[in-house]
């Protein structure tokens, strides 16, 4: 790449921002031009976040709006504040890579339900693409939006997916989830504090959750069949990670080959023979899974590890920009997990 892409990053001080900007800060072909925030704005991004010291955006300021033109918008803020600024950026020729939910669902009619907001702009929903690289890459490289997708969702999706893929009938699906406290945002609730969370395991969202709809909106668009979940998440006093364990009734045994096969040109999706922990994917973008047929209850059972910070937000967005600017997708997110 002759030039480098000038990217802006909104919301720059949460925590899907953080882990946007860690990967960014390595990014042989991108330059940060702006980050985005109210709260620290006037201030350099090192002297709020210390580990950005050894970048070199150590330097950069905190600002309100952008204060360079740039290219490519990530954001990284909340549904109701994507939802108006998407079609203001885009008006405005800009590539945006959305990790809220605003843009991933197509029927607009679910947003009030699930979001608590009329979804206003019908004309922009429908140009954005699903971020799920592994599934939608052909529509992501020439996408003006994506929406990057939730991290329950990622979870989920890519071990479902090859079953959706060979036209496997799945009518109902259960899932049951786990997910580390920063899959709540930077933004502190009674719950999540420390005296409250600690030694703590909360289900929580367990007759609604706005994932669901995601999730069987997806199902639809990949197979043309409509499939039921069933959705129950926790939260577990770890700062990252997610595990997810899908239960399938069918009569489908081949699934180590099945998976396998699906997946076996993927850098950052792998088949694993061990059950999955989720030290192995922290910092990384990788998701492992491991797939089980039970005779007994002719049950499969699929559990799946991910970064709800790295594969389930900022480095999958990373992935994305990769691909929409025709680029190795792999470029900087090729990193091993810190473990232990
Ligand atoms: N955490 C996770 O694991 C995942 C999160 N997501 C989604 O990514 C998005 C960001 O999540 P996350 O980083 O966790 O959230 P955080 O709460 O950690 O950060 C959100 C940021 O948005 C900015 N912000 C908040 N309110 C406003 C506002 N009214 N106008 C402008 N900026 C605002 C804040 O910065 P400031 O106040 O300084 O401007 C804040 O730093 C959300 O939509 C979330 O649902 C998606 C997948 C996984
Ligand atoms: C532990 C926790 O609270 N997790 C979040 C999911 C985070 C995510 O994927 O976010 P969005 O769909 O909001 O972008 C939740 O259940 O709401």
């Amino acid at each position: 790449m002759e030039q480098a892409l000038r990217v802006c990053v909104y919301g720059a001080t949460g925590y899907t921002g953080i882990e946007l900007l860690r990967y960014l800060s390595q990014h042989p072909y991108v330059k940060v031009v702006s980050v985005l925030s109210r709260t620290y704005a006037g201030r350099y991004l090192s002297d709020v976040l210390p580990s950005f010291f050894n970048t070199y955006l150590s330097k950069i300021p905190l600002t309100e709006e952008p204060q360079e033109d740039f290219d490519l918008a990530f954001l990284c803020l909340p549904h109701e504040i994507s939802l108006n600024l998407v079609p203001e950026l885009i008006k405005k020729g800009k590539k945006v890579i959305d990790l809220s939910g605003a843009y991933r669902i197509s029927k607009k009619e679910l947003y009030p339900e699930f979001y608590g907001f009329e979804h206003v702009h019908e004309e922009t929903l429908k140009l954005a693409v699903y971020g799920l690289p592994e599934v939608f890459r052909d529509s992501i490289k020439n996408a003006t939006l994506v929406a990057n997708p939730g991290c329950y969702p990622t979870a989920t999706l890519l071990g479902l997916y090859p079953f959706l893929k060979e036209g496997i009938n799945l009518d109902r699906v259960i899932v049951d989830a786990i997910s580390g406290v920063s899959g709540a945002g930077r933004k502190t609730a009674q719950h999540f504090h420390y005296p409250e969370m600690e030694q703590n395991i909360m289900a929580y969202s367990v007759e609604k959750h706005r994932h669901v709809p995601e999730m069987e909106d997806v199902i639809t668009k990949i197979s043309g069949k409509s499939v039921k979940i069933r959705f129950t998440p926790k939260v577990i006093p770890a700062s990252r990670g997610m595990l997810c364990s899908l239960y399938v009734q069918t009569s489908e045994k081949r699934l180590k080959d099945l998976f396998e096969e699906t997946y076996l040109c993927e850098k950052f999706v792998k088949i694993i023979h061990e059950p999955p922990a989720t030290k192995h994917v922290i910092g990384t973008n990788l998701c492992l899974i491991y797939p089980y047929y039970e005779e007994r209850t002719q049950t499969a059972v699929i559990i799946t590890v991910i970064d709800n910070l790295g594969k389930g937000a900022s480095s999958q967005a990373i992935q994305n920009m990769n691909i929409m600017l025709g680029m190795d997708e792999a470029t900087s997110i090729e990193k091993p997990a810190l473990f232990p």
